[in-house]
């Protein structure tokens, strides 16, 4: 589904990562605190009536938008895609940090589900889900700058295909590494 048929959700969910971020870093006052409350009450209050079941959502769907419009993940770019390699950009913000300006380690798991999982159901290929996958924390991931991820198919055996994936710093480094399991889903299979 290309964005620009809901350039007005597309841009509500821009807001909300702007939200998720500047809400994280804040120390407001009380009275700001709960005014900025009653503000998302208010947004709770106008979208409710329009919920939809999981087929008609536009979250998660749009493929061809940074992060699928999808506010759990942080945002990959992709720059270069092909059918067995992919390649892109992606800025852990303030919502993903865990401490002492190192991404949370929960949050990596959740980029390279994305990108390997992305890149498995890529070419044509059947749907496939995730089995395993297997993290490896470097050195850390920092929040703020923006980093290269790389992911690449590295064997298909019958329904079983192995990815693997890195993300580097500005420097060049690796900060983390994963490799995946993907099964292909037999027909039917949820
Ligand atoms: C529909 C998918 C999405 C489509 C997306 C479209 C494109 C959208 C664009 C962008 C998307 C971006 C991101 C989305 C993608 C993220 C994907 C997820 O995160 S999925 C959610 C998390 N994963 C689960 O919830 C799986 C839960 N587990 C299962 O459903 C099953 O266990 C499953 C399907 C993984 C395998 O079960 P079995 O019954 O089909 O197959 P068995 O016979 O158990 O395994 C097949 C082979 O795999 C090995 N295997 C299975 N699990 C293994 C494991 N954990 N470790 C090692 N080997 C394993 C087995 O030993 C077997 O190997 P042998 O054929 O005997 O050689």
């Amino acid at each position: 589904m290309p964005p620009a048929e809901h350039p007005e959700f597309v841009g509500l969910i821009e807001a909300l990562r702007a939200a998720q971020e500047t809400i994280t870093g804040a120390r407001p006052p009380e009275d700001v605190a709960r005014k900025a409350r009653e503000n998302l009450e208010e947004i709770t209050r106008l979208l409710s009536p329009f919920t939809v079941g999981e087929s008609e959502q536009l979250t998660g769907q749009m493929r061809g938008l940074p992060g699928r419009a999808q506010a759990l993940a942080p945002a990959f770019h992709v720059d270069v895609e092909g059918n067995d390699r992919v390649s892109g950009r992606v800025v852990f913000g303030r919502f993903y940090l865990g401490g002492n300006g190192a991404a949370h380690g929960g949050s990596l798991p959740l980029l390279f589900d994305e990108v390997l999982g992305r890149l498995a159901n890529t070419g044509g290929r059947s749907p496939s889900r995730t089995a395993y996958l297997h993290v490896n924390y470097r050195k850390i991931t920092p929040v703020g700058p923006e980093l290269r991820v790389e992911a690449h198919f590295d064997r298909e055996e019958g329904r079983k295909r192995y990815l693997v994936g890195t993300i580097r710093d500005p420097e060049g480094e690796i900060t983390a590494d994963a490799e995946g399991l993907f099964v292909a889903l037999r027909p039917g299979q949820p």
